[in-house]
């Protein structure tokens, strides 16, 4: 076809490392907007090598303590943030507003700094994610239509996520998400401070607005904002092979 391929640089997390749990949202219906994003076409988590390797190094530490990482979004494509904003335009569509924003007016998701119209995602390092407790739980399918909970609720009242508690859970356009707020203490703040710590010593930066958001310096694409569709079929086929084989020798075919 003519979509655009992802440079080589490019690799499935899986990949890289296949301890590391994904739970693929905006493939779903689970996300704030209630619909399966553009340009999601697989359940896939594609990182920058760099970005993927690092959260290998991070994965190793969390794993001796018994916890593993569970990532939510990884590379996204500019057309899934041009989703984002047109369903950001359309203030008649509020159906995920009781789980995901209940508290913020949905025309002040951009500026209040919880959704991004150049969004670090579309340059491939940065990450949402979170950690599970070993032996992980299991979770279950959220069903399209189902009684919404607010994502700040107790986490045994709000939609069940095998991840430790973070006081949020993942997409929570709240305050209450913010890594730093004043609220959350005891428990709550130290699995995020866990997290946080965790993923600096392996090169990550947190966003202060969303416990769950990370980017890995320095970026291997400071400046670009990439557009190929989330699928197998995008990556290189040395990424795939390369990766696979623990970087073994296959020679790079475009
Ligand atoms: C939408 C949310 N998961 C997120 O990633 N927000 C930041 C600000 C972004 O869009 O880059
Ligand atoms: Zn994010």
């Amino acid at each position: 076809g003519t979509e655009p391929k992802a440079p080589p640089e490019f690799v499935a997390l899986r990949d890289v490392d296949p301890t590391i749990r994904q739970e693929m949202r905006y493939p779903t219906r689970h996300n704030f907007t209630g619909g399966r994003v553009d340009g999601y076409r697989q359940p896939l988590c594609i990182l920058t090598r760099d970005a993927a390797n690092a959260l290998r190094r991070a994965q190793r530490s969390f794993l001796g303590r018994g916890y593993t990482l569970k990532v939510y979004d990884c590379y996204r494509p500019q057309r899934a943030v041009d989703h984002f904003v047109r369903w950001a335009e359309d203030l008649r569509d509020q159906r995920m507003k009781a789980e995901f924003y209940p508290r913020v007016d949905k025309t002040r998701l951009f500026d209040d700094g919880y959704i991004a119209a150049r969004s670090g995602h579309s340059r491939g390092s940065t990450v949402d994610l979170t950690l599970v407790r070993l032996p992980a739980l299991p979770t279950r399918p959220y069903i399209p239509g189902e009684p919404l909970k607010p994502c700040y609720a107790p986490q045994r009242d709000r939609f069940p996520d095998n991840s430790l508690d973070m006081g949020t859970g993942f997409d929570c356009f709240d305050t209450l998400s913010h890594t730093l707020d004043p609220r959350v203490t005891g428990e709550q703040r130290g699995n995020r401070l866990l997290l946080k710590d965790g993923l600096e010593k392996a090169g990550f930066r947190n966003l202060p607005e969303e416990w769950w958001h990370f980017t890995y310096r320095p970026e291997t694409f400071p400046g670009t904002y990439f557009d190929f569709p989330v699928s197998r079929r995008s990556l290189s086929r040395s990424a795939v092979i390369s990766a696979g084989s623990g970087g073994s020798s296959i020679a790079r075919t475009p």
